[in-house]
């Protein structure tokens, strides 16, 4: 039989809705992951709603906490690491030791960062010195980089021209360290206005992916942290990168159209969860 893989999933929890591990953990189990959720805080609701309670998880509880799964001698068991919305750079270098130490438990373990930098006009709120940890010290260590167009452009000191420009400024990531770059939402000069697109970069491939762009009267959250949590999954499922890429843009589209048809604002994971598991519609990724 198989192996279910596992993975340690370090973002944020929502008591209420779904953003970070709140999104992401559920669509993972139901595709086939043991996931470990390690919670970097644990607020009411996401930050987009402009007022929450809650609070920071103290940065030395995440070696703590590894460490405690050392000792019951699991550390070994870990597939990959997945990290997200962080509450402080701080807790950014104690999964960066978490991570080493993983590594050493499992050198074949991998580890996806998701560069969640926040945007202040949307309302998603993260400290300065968060991003500030992530453009110098995550982006080295991560095997793979999933930032969406806001975060390239802080990765590149710039904003892209056209299509190609983002495919520049992505391959130009991978040579700060990660051997793949997930690019979950692009926006530059030109795009077709109906489309919501996407790009995959590796050392010799690029693709590209575009599926139906839907109307929200407010923008849903946690797609994103869905995104990188269901790509990361079929990796360790045993798909390539480009099957993974196509996998989780169809998913996560399922998830956006149950979510629109029922008119919410907080994404309808439990009602969408059979069509995560099987999408109905594949969306093809173009080489480029
Ligand atoms: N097919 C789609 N149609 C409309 N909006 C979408 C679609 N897919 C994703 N979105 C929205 O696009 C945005 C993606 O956000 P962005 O900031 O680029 O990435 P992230 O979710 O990682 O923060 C989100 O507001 C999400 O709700
Ligand atoms: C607590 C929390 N976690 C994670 C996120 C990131 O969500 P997304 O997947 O939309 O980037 C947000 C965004 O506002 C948030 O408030
Ligand atoms: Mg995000």
């Amino acid at each position: 039989m198989k192996r279910t893989p596992h993975l340690l999933a370090i973002q944020s929890h929502v008591v209420f809705g779904h953003a970070g591990n709140s999104a992401a953990v559920f669509p993972m189990q139901r595709i086939g992951i043991n996931v470990w959720p390690l919670n970097t805080v644990q607020f009411s609701n996401h930050t987009q709603y402009g007022h929450w309670a809650g609070e920071v998880l103290a940065p030395q509880q995440i070696p703590a906490l590894v460490e405690g799964i050392a000792a019951i001698g699991e550390l070994g068991n870990c597939d990959a690491v997945l990290s997200g919305y962080l509450g402080s750079a701080a807790q950014g270098r104690a999964i960066l030791s978490a991570v080493a130490h993983i590594k050493r438990a499992n050198p074949r373990a991998l580890y996806v960062c998701d560069p969640v930098m926040g945007h202040p006009e949307k309302g998603c709120i993260v400290p300065q010195e968060v991003s500030d940890f992530l453009l110098d010290e995550a982006a080295a260590v991560a095997d793979f980089l999933c930032p969406n167009q806001l975060e390239l452009d802080s990765f590149s000191g710039r904003k892209p021209e056209s299509l190609l420009d983002c495919v520049a400024m992505a391959r130009a990531l991978l040579a700060r360290g990660p051997k793949a770059v997930v690019v979950k939402h692009l926006a530059y000069p030109g795009k077709p206005a109906d489309g919501f697109e996407m790009l995959l970069v590796t050392e010799h491939e690029t693709w590209h992916l575009r599926r139906p762009l839907l109307a929200f009267p407010r923008q849903p959250v946690g797609v994103g942290d869905l995104t990188s949590g269901l790509f990361l999954s079929r990796i360790l499922l045993g798909d390539d990168l480009r099957s993974a890429f196509e996998f989780a843009a169809s998913a996560v589209h399922e998830v956006l159209l149950e979510t629109q048809a029922c008119g919410s604002y907080e994404l309808e994971l439990v009602r969408a969860q059979d069509r995560i598991a099987h999408p109905r519609v594949r969306f093809e990724a173009v080489r480029l």
